[in-house]
């Protein structure tokens, strides 16, 4: 039976409140935080109960996978699970290194987010494949995988449900599907990431039967330069002002899993402006680890799996 190392790419959280400052340290690329923007972070935090719970559910995420893919390749191929994270230990290169020392040679990787970005996406795939070029392991990596079958049906159905379930007629409610920013120069670059997003709303959207939809961007950082818009926050307003939409219905796409961007930036924030408007809020919960969205991540994975077995 072939092994293969399967590398699961993810942000990382920190598992407990005293790793704020180094966590938000590694995002700054080894700048210290100010006490300021610290103490706002651990305040966020504190307002999801103290920390995240993404940490639980990436492992959950990246064990559902593996189960998945040994499932569909039983008595073919044995996978060798490794979780590498973007933030905060076990780092992505840890895990090359451990796979390294396990004599793994070929590996697949992917990373829990769907689209591909520059600032996403690559930059995972650029740190693992530094080191496994070091080893001389060879890997096969998903870019993205946001068109996979089983996205657009997990999202399509949640959506639908969460629309039948609203307090006002249909045609009162927008569909608000977000992703989160980036520093508007990536467009320059001609990155995909904002087209994928657009992509991916308009999939949806059909699959789900909604009429009125328009996107938007979320969480962006606290920088000088522009950054990706609109933000869903002024969105909401301005589309309510022009349209007088009754119920906004935030989707998420660009997210995976319950975590501070999701559970403060839309929860809260986005339903601030909802509450200060009148208007209903609604979300459909995050797929997490659920075993039908999974599968969109088992089937971008197989198609990499092809590279090495025919
Ligand atoms: C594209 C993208 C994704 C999606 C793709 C992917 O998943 O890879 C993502 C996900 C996440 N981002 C997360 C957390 C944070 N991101 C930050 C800051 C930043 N993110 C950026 C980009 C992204 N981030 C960027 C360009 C910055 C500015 C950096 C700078 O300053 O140069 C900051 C600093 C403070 C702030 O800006 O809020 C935090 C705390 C969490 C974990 C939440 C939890 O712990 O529950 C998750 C899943
Ligand atoms: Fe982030």
């Amino acid at each position: 039976m072939k092994t293969l190392g399967l590398l699961v790419m993810a942000y990382g959280t920190p598992y407990k409140p005293e790793d704020i400052e180094r966590y938000y340290t590694h995002i700054r690329r080894g700048r210290k935080p100010s006490p300021e923007a610290l103490a706002e972070l651990t305040e966020r935090y504190e307002a999801i109960g103290g920390v995240s719970p993404l940490a639980q559910v990436t492992i959950d995420q990246a064990e559902e996978l593996h189960r998945q893919l040994s499932a569909k390749y039983a008595g073919e191929i044995e996978f060798k699970l490794y979780l590498g994270l973007k933030h905060i230990e076990p780092f992505v290169e840890d895990a090359v290194e451990q796979m390294a020392k396990d004599g793994i040679t070929e590996a697949v990787t992917v990373v829990l987010a769907p689209h591909y970005s520059t600032f996403s996406i690559r930059s995972y795939n650029g740190r693992a494949k530094e080191v496994a070029d070091k080893h001389g392991i060879q890997l096969a990596s998903v870019e993205s995988w946001y068109q996979e079958e089983a996205f657009i049906n997990w999202w399509g159905q949640a959506i639908r449900q969460t629309f039948d379930a609203l307090p006002v007629p249909e045609e009162k409610a927008v569909l608000v599907v977000s992703a989160h920013s980036l520093p508007e120069k990536i467009i320059a670059n001609g990155d995909p990431y904002p087209d994928q997003l657009k992509e991916t709303a308009e999939l949806i959207a059909k699959r789900a039967g909604v009429k009125h939809m328009i996107t938007g961007w979320q969480s962006a950082g606290q920088t000088p330069e522009p950054w990706l818009g609109p933000d869903v926050q002024d969105l909401t307003r301005d589309v309510y002002e022009a349209e007088g939409y009754e119920a906004f219905v935030y989707v998420p796409v660009g997210f995976v899993a319950d975590h501070l961007e999701v559970l403060f930036d839309n929860d809260y924030e986005c339903k601030v402006v909802c509450d200060e408007l009148g208007i209903h809020y609604a979300r459909p919960g995050m797929p997490n680890a659920e075993p039908a969205f999974m599968e969109a991540v088992t089937e971008a994975v197989a198609k990499q799996v092809g590279s090495y077995v025919k």
